[in-house]
């Protein structure tokens, strides 16, 4: 047997910035949380100890800061492929740069300088660099919806185990993780995100649901339909079971009113929606 080292990355992980622009007393406010990972001719390093192709990850969470003084933090997608770049150019044993960004939303409370954190909705951004080729992912996780009707789940398929009864109304609720995959790399970020975000919403809210699994393939579908540049769509979606409650005990009858919210066990419903002419990069995911 050869044994031989395989595919290996490295790099700083969560490094938390907050950036405030001061626009006199009108400020306004970046919080991201950006993960780098490098690789390349990292050999030695693994093999002998020899640390001269290893830019610190200390080093790579400084870079963020700097950039973030220098730069400015504007859309993820732009502060990603500026920070991917700039290791790939800089460092001729980087032969390839990952970096993920999450952002953490914050509105404005009154005046200029004070903020209040949005839901627990997170958007994020991964970006690829590296051999001639460069790629972006917008998405988006923790965006909460429910419809309180318009959902029904039957003609199932059945075994000895199966209990679940047919319903032509139930509370249909689930929490999105969606994530697309753009053409190019020059977008304009932040109105293509809004308006995939508002897609999302309004085919989740305006989808007469068969089951969970059909609503999402019409949230993917509207997106692609209203973006000439996304060419694919990824979801990950829980259904966050609502049970009714029998109230038969108390003498009361449920008119689909009072449900019980359980948090575990969840179905999670997964899937893809794609424009099938689109070149396949299955490494822009990773
Ligand atoms: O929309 C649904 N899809 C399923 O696959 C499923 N399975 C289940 O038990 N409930 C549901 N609901």
């Amino acid at each position: 047997m050869a044994i031989v080292l395989g595919p290996n990355r490295y790099g700083k992980a969560e490094t938390r910035v907050v950036r405030v622009t001061r626009d006199g007393a009108t400020h306004r406010l970046k919080d991201v949380n950006v993960s780098v990972s490098l690789s390349g001719a990292m050999e030695d390093v693994h093999l002998t100890g020899d640390n001269a192709a290893v830019l610190p990850t200390d080093s790579q969470k400084n870079t963020v800061f700097a950039f973030a003084k220098r730069h400015g933090i504007g859309a993820i997608e732009d502060f990603g492929l500026l920070l991917a770049r700039h290791f790939v150019e800089s460092r001729p044993a980087v032969g390839h740069a990952r970096v993920e960004i999450h952002e953490y939303g914050w509105n404005r409370i009154a005046g200029g300088h004070s903020f209040v954190r949005d839901g627990g909705e997170v958007r994020t951004a991964l970006v690829h660099s590296g051999g001639g080729a460069e790629t972006v992912v917008s998405g988006l996780t923790d965006l909460v919806v429910l419809n309180s009707t318009g959902s029904e789940f039957h003609g199932f398929a059945r075994d000895e185990y199966t209990t679940l009864e047919p319903t032509d109304d139930r509370v249909l609720a689930t929490a999105v993780t969606a994530r697309w995959r753009h053409r190019g790399t020059d977008a304009a970020w932040d109105a293509s995100y809004r308006a995939a975000r508002d897609a999302l919403l309004a085919a989740f809210a305006g989808t007469h649901s068969l089951s969970l699994q059909q609503t999402l393939y019409q949230m993917g579908r509207r997106v692609l339909a209203e973006q000439d540049g996304i060419c694919e769509v990824r979801l990950s979606m829980p259904n966050k079971h609502h049970f009714l409650v029998d109230l038969e005990p108390f003498g009361m009858k449920n008119d689909n009113e009072v449900y019980f919210a359980a948090d575990r066990p969840y179905g999670l419903i997964e899937g893809t929606v794609l424009d099938d002419g689109a070149p396949a990069a299955p490494s822009a995911w990773n």
